[in-house]
Order: C-alpha cells, then structure tokens, then sequence
C-alpha cells in the first residue's frame, strides 16, 4: 500500500507538532530517510542481542515505574550497552506513545522496535516515520493473510519485523509465510499468563538459520545467560528493567554475564 501523500503531510504535521511541543530548541524531521534495515543479519552479526523495552505501564500491573522518562530511560539502555531498544507505542493500556519513539530516535543509531498490536499497514507507516527500524507483527492476533501482507509491506518500507509467537499453529503460520526473525513470547495472550520456559519448548521446532528471541519475563543475568546457552539470538526485557531501581545497572549486568 502506498501512502497517500495528505496522509504523509498529517503525519508530519502531527510530528513537527509533537516535536516542537515536546522538544523544543532540538531539530527533527520525519525519519523516511533512515537506511534499510535488516533484523536478520543484525542479530547473526551481533553475538547476542538484549532488546531493551521502553514500557511505562502493564495493563495487569499499572504504572511500571513513578519517575517515568524514556529519554533517561533510553540514556541508561544506550550506556549500558543495549544492541537495541524497544518502544512499547500503545496508548490506552500501556500508556506508550510514537513521541517517546521520536524522543529516542534523535538520541541514538540503535536499532529501534516500535512495539504495538500492529493489524493495519498504516501503522508501518507511522513505526518507520517517527523513527524505528523494525516492528512487531504478532502471529496469534493476524490471520495468515494479514501476516502475510504486513510482512510484505515492512520490507518494502525497507524495515525489519520482529514475528512474535506464542502457540505452536501460529509458530507454523508465520514460518509458512516466510518470516525472517521469530520471537517467542513466553507470555500467552489469550490468557495473559507467564511461563518463563514456554520459549525452551518451542525453539527446537524452529529451523536452525531463523534468528530467534526470547520474550516476556525475563528478569536476571543468569536468565539471560541460559537463554542464550540455549541457542536464542537475543531477549526482550522490559518490566524487569524498568522497575529496577538502577535499570542501567541491571543491563549491565546482563550484558556483562553473557
Ligand atoms: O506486559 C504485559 O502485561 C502484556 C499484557 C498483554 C499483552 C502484552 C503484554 N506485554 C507485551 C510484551 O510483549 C512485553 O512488554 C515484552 O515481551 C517484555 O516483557 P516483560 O519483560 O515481561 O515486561
């Protein structure tokens, strides 16, 4: 789908707007011009990726933390040593915004994932004009068609996707649509419980040359570690991090224990 070029002038109205309001004194424009990106071989080259989550609330747990800042969020991940950041854009229940995603675009060269329940090719749109380089596109929520489309249309916008998975029949579905990179969610949407080694059990049905990450409860250095003993390319960690009291610290702890 291409974009329309009045939506293309709304979205950066709303960017200059969200920018200058929040910003002010720095200079951005909409970042279309960012080079392609290619998740698959960024984590084969990477020996282990830590993706660092930018999440201001949980819908099970409120509020993740009361001095809230991306920015000084995103400050600690960098000099600790993150390989790539994940913004959480969800408004309504985890309290995200595509602004924090803009924030931490101008701050670093990171990779960025903007993280979302992305159903519409519109929201492609938006991840790669506020800044990010992949999205999440979760397997269990699309239709194989509409997987299949929205991956199509991330790579064309030359950004990456990250396919999440929880279930077996969604891990076959997004490996008959080709996805490139697969992430195990070991927290299961239609109940919203948590099984830290749900993802030990489905990596051995993945083929060896498909980069996988282990995503959702992740909590301490040695986890991390065992992860990736376990043959995962990398880790999605937020709460864990975020409710830490020193979330560089923590980081820097896992990065240094791998
Ligand atoms: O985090 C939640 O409570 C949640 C609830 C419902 C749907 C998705 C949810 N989380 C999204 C995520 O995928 C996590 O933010 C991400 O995997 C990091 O997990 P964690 O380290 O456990 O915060």
């Amino acid at each position: 789908m291409k974009m329309h070029k009045i939506l293309k002038r709304i979205l950066e109205e709303k960017f200059y707007e969200i920018i200058k309001r929040k910003q002010k004194g720095l200079y951005f424009r909409p970042f279309w011009d960012r080079p392609i990106f290619d998740l698959k071989a960024y984590l084969e080259k990477e020996n282990f990726t830590i993706i660092a989550e930018i999440k201001r609330a949980s819908p099970l747990k409120g509020s993740l933390r009361a001095d809230f800042n991306p920015v000084k969020l995103a400050e600690s991940y960098i000099k600790a040593g993150a390989k790539a950041i994940s913004i959480i854009t969800e408004e309504f229940f985890f309290y995200g915004s595509l602004e924090y995603l803009a924030a931490v675009r101008v701050l670093t060269n990171l990779p960025l994932l903007r993280k979302d329940f992305i159903f519409d090719p519109i929201q492609i749109e938006e991840a790669k004009a506020f800044g990010a380089d992949f999205v999440l596109l979760i397997a269990d929520l699309l239709s194989f068609e509409d997987l299949r489309e929205l991956y199509g249309y991330t790579k064309k916008l030359g950004l990456s996707a990250l396919t999440e998975v929880h279930s077996e029949d969604n891990l076959e579905k997004a490996l008959s649509v080709g996805v490139d990179v697969i992430g195990i969610n070991n927290r299961n949407l239609k109940t919203l419980e948590l099984d830290p080694d749900h993802a030990y059990k489905l990596l051995p049905l993945i083929p060896k040359g498909t980069p996988v990450i282990a995503e959702s409860g992740i909590s301490t250095p040695e986890e991390a570690k065992a992860l990736k003993k376990a043959g995962f390319k990398g880790v999605l960690i937020g709460t864990a991090l975020v409710k830490s009291e020193n979330p560089g610290l923590l980081l820097n702890k896992m990065v240094e224990a791998l």
